[in-house]
């Protein structure tokens, strides 16, 4: 089969069964072979889908007589990629999204609703001739901009309440846009010039990242990552601009015994190999033994030699205390910083599962201090920008621990609040939203 529609809308009944839409993407993509525009087109309207589907029900809801709950499944995900190509592709002609749609509607259990499907279609295009806005959108700032931008009401209040109103507004719409690769340079192998010129050669564009001295962005769309020159060579690792702030916060030595709580799949465990030339001893810990053979192979590629694996769960690593000179938890979290990388995340996490993080995070945090040596650092990281999982957690751990305090960072670099915590709002710095926050143990616990 190479109808690119056809393929989404199987990938989307997946994702509509609980799947992950990365991982339903991908299965199809083995399965169906399609051709290089049309799996582009696919996938865009996949993650669109998925990503749009609080607006793309409210227009149901708007237009036909039963709402998009009482629809039968299949044809409310027909209706969703019909809606998003009239909606937000206007590189799609409007009679092909028409048509496309209707001919879905045909092909899969719906012949007898073709006239229905094409009056709702067309009945939005007519409202979009009348006026630019052809949702009608409720007076609640709160689901205004939960409809407008397809996200939870308990995302956006999480949002409001940090930055008001355009501030909110901004980052909705950041976090809805396709999201850039950056990479980092291993300085140990190869060197920013060095990346640069080989891919210019290539073909391929990037860009440095101001202030981050190993970071490169790319330009466009450039195909499969492991295809660029020096993957495979080591050169370089995929590593968003922000994530690369935390090994620089923690500022790992040579020689350093660090100890990296929640590693895998070793993107930062990897970074702090670099910046200590590989000398010293890093244990990186996981629970997850899948994501640790994806560390394993990382190492492997960059050729680094101090790194040792240790499996289980970070809350009972009994024989580290007060041994490393560094410690970093990068923190299992709920990813709100993270969103525009994964379609489904904003339908996935909930304040349940955000309370159940920062409990995790917050015994994390109080058992992994202990490794650290009188005089030595913390660094806590997460890619979320809920307060319960930062700050919270942070204020928490200094209430119950008085030998410890906040450093700021040394490098001058997003919304460094007072008492010393970095948080990067994704769209004042264009990167992945993140917290983290450099402590150090000032004398031993009583
Ligand atoms: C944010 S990811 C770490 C990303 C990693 N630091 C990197 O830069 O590539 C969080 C990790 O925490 C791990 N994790 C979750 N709960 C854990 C626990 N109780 N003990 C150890 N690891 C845990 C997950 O398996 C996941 O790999």
């Amino acid at each position: 089969m190479t109808n690119p529609r056809q393929v989404a809308f199987i990938a989307l009944k997946e994702v509509h069964k609980g799947a992950y839409a990365d991982v339903a993407l991908d299965r199809v993509l083995q399965k169906y072979k399609l051709p290089d525009n049309d799996r582009r087109l696919m996938t865009e309207l996949v993650y669109g889908s998925v990503r749009r589907q609080r607006t793309l029900d409210a227009i149901i809801d708007q237009l036909a007589t039963k709402k998009n709950q009482q629809q039968p499944k299949d044809l409310r995900t027909i209706l969703h990629l019909g809606f998003y190509q009239l909606r937000y592709q206007e590189r799609i002609p409007v009679s092909a999204a028409v048509n496309t749609t209707v001919e879905l509607a045909k092909e899969n259990g719906f012949p007898g609703l073709t006239g229905f499907v094409n009056g709702l279609l067309r009945q939005y295009l007519r409202l979009a001739e009348k006026s630019s806005e052809p949702l009608k959108l409720p007076e609640n700032t709160v689901e205004k901009l939960g409809i407008l931008y397809s996200f939870p009401d308990w995302i956006i209040e999480v949002w409001l309440s940090q930055l008001g109103f355009e501030e909110t507004e901004k980052l909705c719409n950041w976090m809805n846009q396709t999201p850039t690769i950056d990479l980092r340079v291993n300085i140990l192998h190869s060197s920013l010039e060095e990346v640069k010129s080989a891919f210019e050669s290539a073909g391929v564009l990037v860009k440095p990242i101001p202030h981050l001295p190993q970071a490169l962005r790319l330009i466009g769309n450039n195909g499969a990552i492991q295809n660029l020159p020096g993957f495979h060579g080591g050169w370089w690792t995929v590593q968003d601009g922000s994530a690369q702030l935390v090994a620089h916060l923690l500022d790992p030595q040579p020689g350093d015994v660090v100890i990296d709580v929640c590693a895998a799949p070793g993107g930062k465990t990897t970074h702090i190999a670099e910046l200590m030339g590989d000398k010293g001893k890093i244990y990186a810990c996981d629970k997850t033994p899948s994501r640790l053979r994806k560390l394993k192979e990382n190492a492997q590629r960059l050729n680094l030699q101090s790194i040792e694996i240790c499996t289980g769960d970070s809350r009972n690593l009994p024989q580290f205390y007060n041994s490393a000179d560094r410690v970093l938890l990068d923190a299992p979290c709920s990813g709100l910083g993270t969103m525009h990388r994964h379609a489904d995340a904003r339908w996935r996490q909930t304040p349940t599962s955000v309370q159940e993080l920062s409990q995790l995070q917050k015994e994390l945090l109080s058992h992994n201090a202990n490794f650290v040596k009188t005089g030595g650092i913390l660094v806590y990281a997460t890619c979320t920008l809920h307060p319960a999982e930062n700050e919270e957690v942070i204020s928490a751990f200094l209430a119950a621990n008085p030998h410890w305090q906040i450093e700021p960072p040394s490098f001058d670099f997003g919304d460094i609040s007072t008492p010393g915590w970095l948080k990067v709002w994704p769209h004042q710095l264009d990167m992945d939203g993140f917290f983290m926050v450099r402590l150090r143990k000032t004398k031993d616990s009583e």
